[in-house]
């Protein structure tokens, strides 16, 4: 057994003592140490300014560090031609940047071309791409970029940071520019999609309820550039690290646990004596308490139903709701008391 860990173990992102201060001595990130683990998707969150994108274009090197160092697998970016690395890294901006006056077909199939691929496996690779993040090339190929909505927009700006299939894939406010609803549904599609794909993500938003939601851990941005938090959502919700990082997740925070806590078997009630029009349509064991209390609502039964395959295991009520977020906070006060996971020893 290799006891120095297998390479997986290694972070594929670190950040150690990395600053940057402007030329007119705006200090946008101060001594920040962060990992982003292989495969992980990471949310840097915080209010306007708090240096998120000025962290994620110096990954990148779209901006250069004043201080400290970043790899990328192990590898110093300063030591690397800015062109090759960016090869391997992905990325994904609110304002798309797509070539107006290029059909989007054309618009994906530049990355391909501009790694030497030739026309029609660029043009295959471009079709698979467009399906992959749900644009019908036979409906949208022949499309400018002007006659699709913001939503499809975005979806042609992922599939072109995806086109050279980078291990690394760096996002600023990639949602940003579409309507609430539609924002939710790129979320899942990504989310679906980051399960088969498993890059590594950066992701920079300034909503908290989107960090909570995409991220296996999220980074809370002070002013100035600061590390006030890195944890997972639950640990987030369930123990900010301080008052700044428990005004910014906010008051509701314990409503906004109830998406990011899975359904605990422990919680569920039998299902002999239920009267069928009792419940709500079913859901799965591996769901979340929102999920339940979200079918109650829609269905307006005072409980739901919980399946683990076929078979039933038992039901949920409001009462079973309120037990787990109880048990699931207590667990992570617990950890934090023992000085496990939840504040900002959680980071690494
Ligand atoms: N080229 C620059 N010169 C001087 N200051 C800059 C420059 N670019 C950014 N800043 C400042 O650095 C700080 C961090 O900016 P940055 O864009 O990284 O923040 P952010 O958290 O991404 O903000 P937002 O959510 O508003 O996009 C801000 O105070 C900003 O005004």
């Amino acid at each position: 057994m290799d006891v120095t860990g297998s390479a997986d173990d290694r972070p594929m992102i670190r950040l150690s003592g990395v600053g940057k201060t402007y030329a007119d001595g705006t200090v946008a990130v101060h001594e920040l140490d962060l990992e982003v683990r292989r495969g992980e998707l990471l949310c840097l969150v915080g209010p306007s300014g708090c240096g998120k994108s000025t962290t994620l274009k110096m990954i990148n090197r779209l901006i250069e560090p004043t201080t400290g160092r970043i790899e990328i697998d192990g590898q110093d970016v300063t030591r690397q031609n800015p062109v090759e690395l960016r090869r391997g890294i992905g990325y994904v901006i609110q304002q798309v940047g797509l070539f107006p006056h290029q059909k989007v077909l054309t618009n994906v199939m530049t990355v391909p071309l501009l790694y030497g691929e030739s026309r029609s496996v660029a043009r295959d690779r471009a079709r698979e791409l467009m399906e992959m993040v749900g644009l019908d090339p036979a409906t949208y190929a022949d499309r400018y970029p002007h006659q699709l909505s913001g939503g499809e927009q975005q979806r042609v700006g992922v599939a072109r940071a995806l086109a050279a299939d980078p291990p690394v894939l760096l996002m600023d406010e990639p949602f940003g520019a579409v309507d609430p609803v539609v924002r939710v549904r790129l979320q899942d599609e990504f989310l679906h999609l980051q399960q088969d794909l498993g890059k590594t993500v950066v992701l920079v938003t300034h909503d908290i309820d989107e960090a909570v939601r995409m991220g296996d851990r999220v980074a809370v941005f002070a002013t100035g550039g600061r590390l006030a938090q890195h944890a997972t959502p639950a640990d987030l919700l369930g123990q900010p690290a301080d008052e700044f990082v428990s005004d910014f997740v906010g008051s509701t925070r314990g409503l906004r646990r109830l998406a990011v806590t899975a359904i605990d078997p422990r919680h569920l009630e039998p299902l002999d004596g239920v009267r069928t029009g009792d419940l709500g349509a079913a859901i799965d064991v591996d769901a979340t308490l929102e999920q339940a209390l979200a079918v109650m609502l829609r269905e307006d039964k005072p409980m739901v139903a919980v399946k683990d395959g076929a078979r039933f295991v038992g039901v949920l009520t409001p009462n079973g709701v309120h037990a787990a977020l109880r048990a699931s906070l207590a667990e992570t006060n617990g950890r934090a008391g023992e000085g496990g996971p939840g504040g900002r020893a959680a980071a690494d």
